[in-house]
This record gives C-alpha cells, structure tokens and sequence, in this order.
C-alpha cells in the first residue's frame, strides 16, 4: 500500500510501504493512484514527496505477478499522472530505485537521494526492458550514450555516480527525506513544465548508429542469444529519433514481445531459485531456520595456488581477517606478492580504504591456527596429503573450529575420517577464480553436522556468493554433470566433428565458450591428472587394456593423447586450438588430420555430425546426470542444480539452468532423444535415461517446481 500523510509546510508525504522492498503491486499501485489524486486534489497542498518505507524506495515491479494475470492499474498512466501534476513531486531515493521503481522516481520532477543508495534500470536481468517508459525517459535526462549502457547491462549506479550523470539532483549523507521536504518547499509554486522529462529531447551522438552496433556486438559477446538487451537497444533507439509517444509505443511492442517470451520466464525463475537455494534444509529436520551458525572472526586458508589466493582475497574481501600457510619459503613469498596485488586491484576498485579489508598474515607454520574459527583446505588434489592435513589441524585447531576442503570432487567422508571431529568438517567448493565466481558448493558428507553447513552457508552470505548445499558423491553435482558432457564432446571428434563446430554449436546456445575452449583454459592437465588418479589412463591402466573401452564402456582417449605430446591448452600454446596469439584460438590443421589418422587407426567412418546431434547428445547428457543427481539426493532440487550452472558454470540465464531448460524443451521430447542415442551408441551407459525422468515423463511432465515432491519419495544424501 501507499500511506498518505500531511506535515507541516503544505507538503503531503507518500510512502511506499510493501516489505521488504516496496514492491509495486497492484494494491501498492493502487494506494498511488488513490494517494497522488488525493494530494493534487487537496488545495492546502502545494508540493508532494514520495518515498519507501524501512529505507528502500522501491524494488520496481511485483516479480511474483508476472507469471498472472495483470490486475490493478497499469504502471505507465500512474507515472504520467505524476508527471503532468502541477505540483512538484519529489522522491526520495533511499536504499534501492530498481526497474520500476527509478522509472517511477523519472517520472516525478526531482529526485534526492541517500549516499548509499543505488539506482537502476534492472529489467534486462529478468529478460525484460523497462517498460514504464524508462527506456524514453533515461535516454532524455542523461542522453543516449550513458542511458544505452544502464538499460542495455541492468548495472546497479551508485547515488555518486547517479548525481554526476544527472539521474538524481542531489545526494546527502544525512537524511535524505529531510533534506527533501526542505527542497519540496523551495520548488513549490513553481511551473513544472520543465522538469516533465517527456518533453525533452534525447541528447544524441551523431553516430548514434556506430553506437548502438557498438551496444549489439558487446551484447553478443556477453550474452549471445539473449533477445531483452537487444530490444533494449532497439527502444532506446526510438527514444533518439521518436518523439515520445511514439517511442512509448515501441516500448510497449517490445515489452509485449519479450514478456510472453521463454527466456524472461527463465531469468525470472533464476531470479527467485537463487534465493531459495538459502534456505537450505536436509531430511533430518535441520534448516537455514533451526540451525544457527557459528561466527567466524578469523579464518585460514592452506595453500596459495590458483584457488587459494583467491579464497584468501575472498575473506579478507569480506572484513575477515585470514592467517595463509604455504609449503615453503619460495611458494609464500609468490603467494603474499600475488595476493596483495589481487586486494590492490580489488581496493581500487571498489573504491574501497585498505582498512576495510580484512588483514592476512602468511605462514609456514599450522600451529598459527590455534585460534582460528575455520580453515579452507586448498592444497593439491590428493586424497593422501588432504588426509595428513586434517588430522594436523585436528591436533592444532581449536576443538570446535569448522575444516573446510575445498576438493572439487574427492570423497569428503574419508577427508574427514582423518579429522578427530568429523561433524565439522565440510565441503566449501570454490570456482576459479575464487574471488570472482558467485558459486560455492556446500559439500555436506554423511557425519557434516547442521551447524557445519550452517557456517558454511552465512560464510557464503558474507563472501556474497550463493551457497547451495549438495550431497558427498565424486565431482558433487556440478563437476560430476561436466563429466559425461566432455566424454560425448570427445566422441563427437572421434565420429567426425571439429572441436570448433562443437564449441559454435554451445556458443550459439548461449555459452560464452564451447567446451574445447573452456578445457584449453583451464588446463587439459586438470582433467588428465584426475583420469590418471582413476586408473582410466596413464602407470595404473592395466596391461592390454584396449585403448577405446574401459570396463566394457566406451572411453575416449583423445584428451590423453593430446597432454601425453605436451598440448596441454593455453598454457603450452596448444591444445584443441593454436593460440599463436597469446589466448586467441585457432582451428589448428595438426589437430584436423590427427583426428583423420586416430579415426582410420580405429577403423572409425567419419561422418558429418549435424548441429542438433551435437547439441542433444552434449546437453542431454548432462541433464540426464542431473536427474540421476536427484533420484540419489545429492541435490535438493532441481531448482539448486540450476542455480549451480548459471552461477558457477556459464550456462546462459536466458536459458534458465540445464533442468528448466529440459522442461521448456520437453521431457517427453528429451527422453525419446536420450532413448535413440542410447540405441545407436549402447556402449554409452550415461545416455539411458534414468528413471526420474522417466517417471516425470510418466506423470505428464510436471513444471520444475513440483518436481521436488516427487524426489522426496527418494533417498536423500543430504
Ligand atoms: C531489491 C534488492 C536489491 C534487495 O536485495 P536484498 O536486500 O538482498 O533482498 P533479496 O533477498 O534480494 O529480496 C528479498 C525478498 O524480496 C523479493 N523481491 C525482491 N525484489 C522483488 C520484486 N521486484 N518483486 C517481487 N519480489 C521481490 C525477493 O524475491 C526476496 O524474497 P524471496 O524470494 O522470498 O527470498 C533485490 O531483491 C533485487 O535486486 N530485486 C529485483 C529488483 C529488480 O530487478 N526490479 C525490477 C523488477 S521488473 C520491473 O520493475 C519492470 C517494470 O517496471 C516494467 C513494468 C511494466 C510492466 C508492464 C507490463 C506490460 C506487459 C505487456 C505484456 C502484454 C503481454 C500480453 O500481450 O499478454
Ligand atoms: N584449479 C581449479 O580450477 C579448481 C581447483 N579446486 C580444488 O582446489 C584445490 C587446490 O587446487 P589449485 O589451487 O588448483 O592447486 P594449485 O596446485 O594451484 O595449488 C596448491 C597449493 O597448495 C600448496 N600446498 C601443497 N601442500 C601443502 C601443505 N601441506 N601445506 C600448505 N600448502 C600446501 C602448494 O604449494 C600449492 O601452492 C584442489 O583440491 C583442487 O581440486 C577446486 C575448484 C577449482
């Protein structure tokens, strides 16, 4: 609702009042109209301040009533009554204006907002534009160029820099409501004609078309495929070169065609599933409501390599003060350099003193650990050393300090036989790089206790990660769905395709890279040491074992060929592509007729492997093994499996996470797929379908949310 106050000086106050972010619902749209009426009514009224209650203006528009039917008044006439008032009405931004709401603050005639505040037209998040006439009204207050780029990226614009490119009028550290209604009283009485922001003009580059191609290419690169920040560039071009009214036409054209489109049912749905995965529960009863973490005041990272430096950035990021042991003199002396480069960089980036981050100390010494509240282990990946090291930190660490690994797949349950208090320790898997990927899988072996995964989840909150708690099983549930995704990607080589058709095939899908490419970066390494420590390949493969099967299963060996010559990706400057040019890849001919001589050595037919096979056979593996994922209840839900791949592996938010996007696409359609796949390549167990989805198929392919009643039935490892 909106309430509706007088005070003294012949100002009414509205406020927004809809916890927790004053949302625009209908009632609360409703309650503006009602409340603006009454205020221009009123003659003892000469100016109106509209503002949020609890220290937030406005969310912008009710997420929760997209997927009904629209009730209650539109939001485009409500702003325009605002705007043709003949009072001055001023808002008070304090906390967030976000979509719909700054486009109800650009509506009013003057915006005064709080230090801390931020703005922004949010909509391109949520697969939409906003469509309350921001995309008219920002281009003519700010101009073009600046206003392209908010609407076109949905970045969140401090109240610093919001006053610097004119979206608000004015900014102050003390009470932003106070210093409006000051303000209100100086302005009213005065025509407001000029502050209407529809009767502006676009201030408008002369290339304005090198501009906006300048927008699409940046929009291919960072989001390929997705259609709302294209249409954003499209209505800001009608705020150029339309007049008002016209460009809100095509505001609205463009608002119809996404917001019955699939993609922004997807990003609304990332939207609201990366919120849940906070409230985390398991079988026994314990939850994000029952169980209390504990604080952690110190914290310490073991090992500096590739993820610890950026762990330890993490915490001390966060305020958290880090002690950081290493091996040997040599490895902490590179690990201290690179870290205090990273906080560097970090600090001036985010325009933050040196004095906000937490401090980090550097050891060769565990026994430097006895007052620390929790350890992130993140030395090699070696089951042995990770085991010496939890028992050491058993014997140095406070008895109820919490022992983190941070292994990206090995057993957490025999990591922690080697810990005196098993209960406390915990899977915390970190991405690459640590202090810049959103993911951390909470890793929770059968002997974790609730207050371990509690810790583990408020850490995530104040590393501001999203935390998602998974079940103990090799590679967990991200790592584990890449595996049989890689293996049909080496088949299709092995049956014909080139890595960059693959790779354009997943690029085209929205990826920003195909898996060969990601491989080439990360390392063909990473995955050979893994198969190596498996027996798949290298000293441990058994004498005589045929190249081509392992177990009576189908294996590729290509990977392993590739690292045994060196082509260890980027790193080597070779790997499924050139890189001539330091990180450029190219299609590399070494690699074409290689894969030519591997195929008639094995007396394989090459054939040209189509982009929906390639597609299909990649993707649906992979969602298969998140449906295998759910019927063992190493995930909660299948919501969680999808916040873990739009965060933490690059897959399109457009396209909701791998087990919406087998919704959208149709589980009977991936099923009968899965079916033919298995039947032409049977040596391929990962690509018959499990029995969750075929059970879901059974039940007429229920929507994803109601997936998870059905997974109940099932064991849970959680
Ligand atoms: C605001 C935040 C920054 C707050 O963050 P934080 O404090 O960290 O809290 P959260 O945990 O994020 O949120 C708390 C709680 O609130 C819920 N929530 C947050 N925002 C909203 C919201 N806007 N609506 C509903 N609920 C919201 C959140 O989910 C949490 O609850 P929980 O899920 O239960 O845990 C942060 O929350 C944030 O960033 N929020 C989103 C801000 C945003 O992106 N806003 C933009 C919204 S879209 C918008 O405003 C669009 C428009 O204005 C356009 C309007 C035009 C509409 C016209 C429709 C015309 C359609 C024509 C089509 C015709 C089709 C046809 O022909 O049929
Ligand atoms: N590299 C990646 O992309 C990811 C790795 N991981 C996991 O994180 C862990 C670390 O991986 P990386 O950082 O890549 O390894 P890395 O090889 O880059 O670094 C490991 C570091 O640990 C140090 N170390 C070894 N033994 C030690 C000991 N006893 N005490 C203190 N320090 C010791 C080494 O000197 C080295 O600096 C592994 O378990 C890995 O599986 C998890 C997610 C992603």
């Amino acid at each position: 609702m909106a309430l509706y106050r007088r005070i003294p000086g012949a100002i009414a106050v509205i406020t927004l009042t809809n916890p927790p972010v004053n949302a625009l619902s209908c009632t609360v749209r409703e309650a503006i109209y009602e409340t603006v009426k009454r205020a221009t009514a009123d003659q003892e009224v000469k100016a109106i301040v509209l503002c949020g209650a609890n220290g937030k203006f406005c969310g912008g528009a009710d997420i929760k009533e997209f997927s009904r039917e629209m009730r209650g008044p539109p939001l485009v006439p409500m702003i325009d009554m605002i705007e043709e008032s003949e009072k001055p009405v001023v808002a008070v931004i304090e906390g967030v204006a976000f979509g719909g709401g700054l486009e109800l603050a650009l509506g009013c005639h003057y915006r005064i907002a709080h230090s801390g505040a931020q703005v922004g037209l949010t909509e391109v998040t949520l697969g939409l534009l906003p469509a309350a006439g921001g995309t008219q009204r920002l281009p003519r207050l700010i101009g073009v160029p600046a206003a392209l780029d908010i609407i076109t990226t949905g970045r969140h614009v401090s109240a610093q820099e919001a006053v610097r490119l004119g979206i608000v009028d004015k900014v102050t550290d003390s009470s932003a409501m106070e210093e409006a209604i000051e303000f209100a009283k100086t302005v009213a009485g005065e025509p407001m004609g000029p502050r209407r922001l529809s009767l502006w003009t676009a201030a408008c580059p002369e290339d304005l078309d090198s501009l906006l191609e300048g927008a699409l290419v940046r929009i291919r690169q960072r989001s390929r495929g997705a259609l709302a920040p294209v249409a954003c560039v499209q209505a800001v071009r009608a705020a150029a070169s339309l007049p008002f009214a016209q460009g809100m036409k095509k505001e609205q054209e463009l608002m119809a065609y996404l917001f019955t489109s699939g993609q922004a049912r997807a990003m609304q749905y990332c939207f609201f599933t990366q919120r849940a995965a906070a409230r985390w529960t398991t079988p026994s009863g314990a939850s994000w409501e029952n169980t209390k973490a504990r604080p952690v005041r110190q914290a310490a990272v073991i090992g500096l390599g590739t993820m610890g430096k950026g762990i330890a950035v993490s915490l001390s990021r966060a305020g958290i003060p880090v002690i950081a042991v290493e091996t040997e003199q040599k490895r902490l002396k590179a690990g201290r350099k690179a870290v205090n480069s990273m906080l560097t960089r970090e600090s001036q980036k985010r325009g933050l003193a040196e004095a906000h981050l937490g401090s980090i100390s550097f050891t060769l010494d565990l026994r430097k650990l006895r007052d620390t509240d929790l350890v992130i282990e993140a030395v090699f990946e070696d089951m042995a050393l990770k085991k010496q090291i939890f028992s050491k930190l058993s014997s140095v660490c406070r008895p109820d300090a919490l022992l983190c690994t941070n292994t990206s797949g090995l057993n957490i349950d025999e990591i922690a036989s080697a810990a005196s208090r098993p209960e406390l320790v915990v899977g915390t898997h970190f991405f690459a790089p640590a202090h810049v990927m959103k993911l951390l899988e909470v890793v929770c072996g059968p002997r974790t206790s609730p207050v371990a995964v509690a810790t583990a989840m408020q850490l995530a909150k104040r590393l501001e990660k999203i935390g998602v708690v998974v079940g103990n099983c090799s590679g967990f549930v991200g790592n584990r769905m890449m595996r049989p995704y890689t293996e049909q990607a080496y088949y299709l080589l092995e049956e014909g395709a080139r890595p960059e058709e693959v790779d354009l095939v997943l690029e085209e899908f929205g990826f920003a890279m195909g898996i060969f490419r990601v491989m080439d970066l990360s390392g063909l390494d990473v995955g050979w040491r893994s198969r190596k420590e498996l027996g798949l390949t290298g000293p441990k493969l058994p004498p005589g074992t045929e190249a081509r099967s392992r177990g009576g299963k189908r294996y590729s060996p290509l990977p392993d060929i590739l690292c045994e010559s060196g082509r260890l990706g980027q790193k080597t400057g070779r790997g499924w592509y050139l890189y001539e040019k330091e990180r450029v890849a190219t299609p590399d001919p070494w690699l074409q007729s290689f894969l030519e001589d591997y195929r008639s050595r094995f007396g394989i037919q090459s054939r040209r492997v189509g982009q929906d096979e390639i597609l299909e056979r990649c993707l649906y593996s992979l969602i298969n093994e998140g449906f295998r994922i759910l019927q063992e209840g190493i995930a909660a839900s299948p919501e969680d499996i999808d916040v873990i791949y739009v965060s933490g592996y690059g897959w399109p938010r457009h396209r909701g996470g791998p087990m919406f996007y087998a919704w959208m696409v149709g589980l009977p359609k991936v099923l009968d797929k899965l079916e033919h796949y298995h039947r032409t390549h049977p040596d391929i167990p990962n690509l018959a379908p499990s029995s969750m989805l075929r059970k879901l198929v059974a039940r007429g392919s229920p929507p994803v949310h109601q997936w998870r009643a059905l997974i109940q039935q099932h064991s849970s490892q959680l």
